[in-house]
């Protein structure tokens, strides 16, 4: 009887290094099989041996399994090594898929010589055993879905030309079944191995558990179309006698995982920043397959009556793909300046592609611009506004510095936000939602407000949506002295100098990101709501404003902000109250300030 070649031979290993005699035997009943124990014994260091109870188990069913193997396996008569393939070596494997599983739960160490999982079948039957699973949002299942998509498309394009072109050809058939099979291959991985392992959400919950994921990707449409895409019709043509002409059109089938194209933009779609890139390259990829579709007909009606048989057909020079595909966008756009067709089949021909250049072009032409058009509906929205709001200044003959102004606040708000109402577009969200997305928006600049670094979180959370962000242009008063308090005011961005003196040439100080103010005279802690001191922007500044009611209405419940605010409040108070004495003799004091000085004084 031959001999099996060396690397198959699992009942003749008694070089390995590892097999040592004084390997503990422990299951004296399966004798004769004393070689097999050495087979599948495997390099265990001696203090694993002796404290691995269920190593030693698995090695006693694994024996078990293997004589029963054996005996099978001694009724085969054995190729001679050289002509042996994979295949045949597989079926006179001892560990085959009977013994997979047990293998697989074994721990590395225990396993048997690495060179076993080189066999491709053993590779797919091993990575079906794997029990991961996969988020589909994550970024290696995006990079798949790429790669599945590519095969889509490549079958897609393919199929038709090589139908119709005679781009097919015996010497470089090879070439097109290699691909063939990388493609099927690489679906074969996508339905049976990456699609079964994808969670999904069930009542709100993300389902994790391998077998409810692979019992819902069964029972979806989905899988049935995967599986269908997969059948090897191809196969047929490779039986004496049938041309492999026929090849591409077994293959026709591919076509029907059109599911995987879909997904793919789904998923660009929500992960990329400009969706509309995606959706307009979507619509694109349809426009031209119609193209290229029409322009592998127009070759197939053309070779049917005969190539250069009259004006209408193609003649034969040139790139053939290339002028087909010219033909066809031609037609199918209506340009014009056609051939006339000569005959029934060439008048059906061109009916029909005019036809789809008028329905089908015109929907998907029109989905383009309605794509372009909600990309770049915000700032169409905010042109004609501030073209609106200049017109009407201009009409009013508002002085040009003013304008000029105005115009200067439409650009930086829109350069900053691109938007001139952040709410509105916040306001589709659920309230909980808006209130995370805002302080997420704000974190940075509300990390700094020290009022709610001080007071409960929650007062942060009521506040943050009440806060409306208003952009100043350098030297705008953003409160001026004496004013009724409406507001509170939190500087977002730039600075803000509360001013003094004769001029306002008196810096009293400059705040910057995080810094409150304006809260004195809303909290009326002079005895009067009236500001007590001017405020203007330093450069360009966004501020936060908080009105008097929204502030009022959330620190009810929040004595501690309360009281933090009029602390203080009443410092400021005290520091301008000091200045203020220092500068001006007590006897105009009592005059410019009167009783809200008397109540000044009261509240210090
Ligand atoms: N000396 C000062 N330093 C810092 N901020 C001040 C000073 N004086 C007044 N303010 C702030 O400027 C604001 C002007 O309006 P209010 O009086 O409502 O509240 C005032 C304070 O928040």
């Amino acid at each position: 009887m031959d001999r099996i070649p060396p690397q198959y031979d699992y009942y003749n290993t008694t070089d390995e290094p590892w097999l040592s005699d004084n390997m503990p035997i422990t299951n004296e009943s399966s004798s004769g099989s004393g070689e097999l124990y050495s087979t599948f014994t495997t390099p265990v260091s001696p203090i694993e041996r002796s404290t691995s109870l269920n190593a030693t188990k698995l090695m006693d069913k694994l024996n078990e399994q293997c004589s029963k193997e054996r005996n099978k396996c001694e009724n085969y008569v054995l190729p001679s090594s050289s002509s042996m393939s994979f295949t045949d070596a597989d079926s006179l494997h001892p560990l085959s898929a009977h013994s997979r599983f047990q293998l697989s739960d074994m721990p590395i160490e225990l396993q048997p010589e690495k060179s076993l999982k080189k066999r491709s079948w053993f590779f797919l039957a091993w990575v079906t055993s794997l029990d991961f699973i996969i988020e589909p949002q994550s970024f290696c299942y995006v990079a798949w879905l790429s790669l599945v998509t590519m095969c889509y498309l490549y079958n897609c394009w393919v199929i038709p030309l090589r139908i119709t072109f005679p781009y097919q050809t015996p010497e470089n058939l090879w070439k097109w079944m290699l691909l063939d099979y990388c493609t099927d291959a690489i679906n074969l991985l996508d339905t049976f191995v990456i699609k079964p392992r994808i969670m999904y959400l069930k009542d709100g919950f993300w389902v994790r558990d391998l077998k409810l994921i692979e019992v819902n990707y069964l029972e979806k449409l989905q899988s049935k179309l995967d599986i269908i895409s997969l059948l090897p019709a191809d196969l047929i043509c490779l039986t004496p006698g049938l041309t492999s002409e026929m090849l591409p059109l077994m293959r026709l089938n591919r076509i029907i995982k059109i599911q995987t194209f879909w997904e793919f933009f789904d998923h660009f779609d929500s992960v990329l920043s400009s969706p509309y890139v995606v959706r307009v390259t979507r619509t694109l990829t349809y426009m031209v397959y119609l193209v290229h579709l029409n322009a592998c007909a127009y070759y197939y009606v053309s070779v049917k009556e005969g190539l250069a048989t009259n004006n209408w057909v193609f003649n034969g020079q040139g790139n053939a793909y290339i002028r087909c595909f010219f033909f066809a966008t031609k037609t199918a756009t209506s340009i014009g300046k056609n051939p006339h067709p000569e005959n029934e089949a060439e008048y059906l021909f061109m009916t029909a592609s005019w036809l789809m250049g008028v329905f089908v072009f015109a929907i998907l032409i029109g989905q383009i611009r309605d794509i372009i058009a909600t990309a770049t509906r915000s700032q169409t929205e905010y042109r004609k506004l501030q073209d609106e709001t200049l017109e009407y200044l201009r009409k009013l003959n508002i002085p040009p510095r003013i304008r000029q102004r105005v115009e200067q606040w439409f650009s930086f708000t829109w350069e900053q936000q691109r938007t001139l109402d952040e709410n509105r577009i916040l306001d589709s969200l659920p309230h909980k939602m808006k209130t995370d997305v805002a302080i997420n928006v704000h974190m940075k600049t509300l990390n700094k407000v020290q009022l709610f670094k001080d007071c409960d979180k929650a007062l942060l959370r009521e506040l943050v949506l009440k806060l409306r962000p208003i952009l100043y242009l350098p030297g705008d008063y953003i409160c001026r002295k004496g004013e009724v308090g409406k507001e509170m005011y939190i500087v977002k961005t730039g600075q803000v100098q509360v001013v003094g003196g004769e001029n306002d040439d008196e810096v009293l100080a400059t705040l910057t990101e995080g810094s409150v103010f304006g809260e004195i005279s809303l909290l009326s802690l002079c005895g009067t709501n009236r500001r007590t001191a001017d405020v203007r922007s330093h450069g360009f500044s966004n501020i936060f404003v908080l009105s008097k009611e929204d502030l009022n209405e959330a620190i009810k419940f929040y004595p501690n902000a309360q009281e933090i605010l009029k602390r203080k409040a009443r410092e400021l108070i005290q520091q301008n109250a000091a200045r203020e004495h220092r500068q001006i003799p007590n006897e105009l004091l009592d005059d410019q300030y009167g009783n809200s000085t008397e109540n000044l004084m009261r509240v210090l």
